[in-house]
């Protein structure tokens, strides 16, 4: 999501056209816990979603459990002692600690911790980008969430997508001091769907073409160079101008698709206004499918990063865990009414990929969510 993953060459295979780079966000502030389970009891595959029954009888999801079970069928071949997991049904208990379908991204962090459990349950051997290409399949932008740090998609060449998987860039310790400030403009169901929306802009774009053809080739190679260099300038220059373009071939499409509202371009606005002040990039804003911004800046210049937007937003919940003593208030006349419209932030940092953990949300007792 810092390059816009947008527009599919093969939508049952879920195979881009461009290549895509995201930074994976610390789960200490977003996080999804999945449990998975499975027994000879169990009558047929269930997914519990934030305490709910949530179907799992879509083709997407349907397709990342087959391709699991026949990884783990391998190993059961392949030596016969061990139990025919890949036989049983399949008990799933997920929890988002954040909005779910918002444009935060909940697919891709909810597949990634799918596949992951998954994965985990039938010990397989697997590397990371193999993975991936499970998680490619329920949703694109899940591919990304199997590495922490910074991540690149390659969208590949090949018909069957073998070649269409998720590279780690750098590993976070690489580049820790990057920050994130997540500026809730709403955290309703989004208007359009990614997966309808890329169709549209890929069928109805003229922009589109040039974008995939020319622009995000060049910014691809870019990005990964800006974050290889930790050159925050122009990793910053290059998210902003890719969020940009994304929402120029959404506006392009017709009929046209809009996902920033007033209040999101009031928050470019403002982040243009503090880079002015300061000289320099020290704030980067970007959009994925929705009007909620993500802020990036490196911790060095968080005081006056987080002066500004607290200074604008400072009375929505959030803050809680910054400092807010070190802030360094704006250079320039801010005005109250700016900060209408946000209903809270969420501060948290770049991150490490899927993690096991000692939480359990399955009773094995019951087999049922806790
Ligand atoms: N923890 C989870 N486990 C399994 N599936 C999940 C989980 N969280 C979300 N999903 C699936 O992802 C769907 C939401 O995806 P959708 O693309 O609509 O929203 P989003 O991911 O929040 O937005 P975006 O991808 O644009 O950032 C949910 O309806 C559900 O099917
Ligand atoms: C705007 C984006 O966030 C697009 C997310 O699209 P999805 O991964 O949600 O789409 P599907 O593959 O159809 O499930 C940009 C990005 O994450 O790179």
């Amino acid at each position: 999501m810092t390059l816009k993953y947008w527009g599919k060459r093969d939508k049952d295979l879920n195979l881009p056209t461009n290549s895509s780079i995201s930074v994976t966000l610390s789960q200490k502030d977003l996080r999804t816990l999945t449990t998975a389970s499975c027994s000879e009891s169990f009558e047929k595959d269930s997914l519990w979603l934030n305490g709910e029954s949530h179907s799992l009888d879509t083709p997407r999801t349907q397709q990342c459990l087959k391709d699991l079970r026949q990884y783990r069928k391998e190993l059961e071949t392949a030596d016969s002692s061990l139990p025919k997991l890949s036989e049983m049904k399949l008990h799933i208990v997920s929890e988002n600690n954040f909005p779910t379908a918002a444009g935060l991204a909940s697919s891709a962090a909810g597949f990634a911790a799918l596949i992951s459990a998954i994965a985990r349950l039938y010990e397989l051997p697997q590397s990371a980008s193999d993975l991936s290409k499970i998680a490619r399949k329920g949703s694109g932008s899940a591919c990304r969430s199997l590495f922490g740090g910074y991540v690149a998609w390659e969208m590949g060449e090949l018909a069957d997508g073998h070649d269409s998987k998720a590279v780690e860039v750098a590993p976070r310790s690489h580049w820790p001091d990057m920050k994130a400030c997540i500026l809730v403009v709403s955290d309703d169901k989004k208007d359009v769907p990614s997966t309808s929306g890329m169709q549209l802009t890929v069928k109805t774009s003229s922009l589109f073409q040039h974008r995939v053809d020319k622009v995000v080739p060049e910014r691809f190679e870019q990005m990964k160079k800006s974050i290889r260099d930790t050159d925050f300038q122009t990793f910053a220059e290059l998210t902003m101008k890719d969020s940009n373009s994304f929402h120029a071939t959404c506006l392009d499409s017709y009929p046209p698709i809009f996902y920033l509202n007033d209040v999101s371009k009031r928050i470019i606005k403002l982040i243009n206004l503090l880079n002015e002040s300061a000289g320099e990039i020290i704030a980067a804003y970007t959009y994925d499918a929705g009007p909620n911004a993500v802020i990036y800046y490196e911790e060095k210049n968080e005081a006056k990063v987080l002066g500004l937007l607290h200074a604008v937003f400072g009375s929505v919940d959030g803050w809680s865990k910054a400092d807010s003593t070190s802030f360094i208030a704006p250079s320039f006349e801010v005005e109250a009414s700016w900060g209408a419209g946000v209903s809270r932030v969420i501060l948290t940092e770049v991150g490490e990929g899927p993690q096991d953990s000692q939480e359990v949300l399955i009773n094995t007792d019951t087999g049922l969510p806790k």
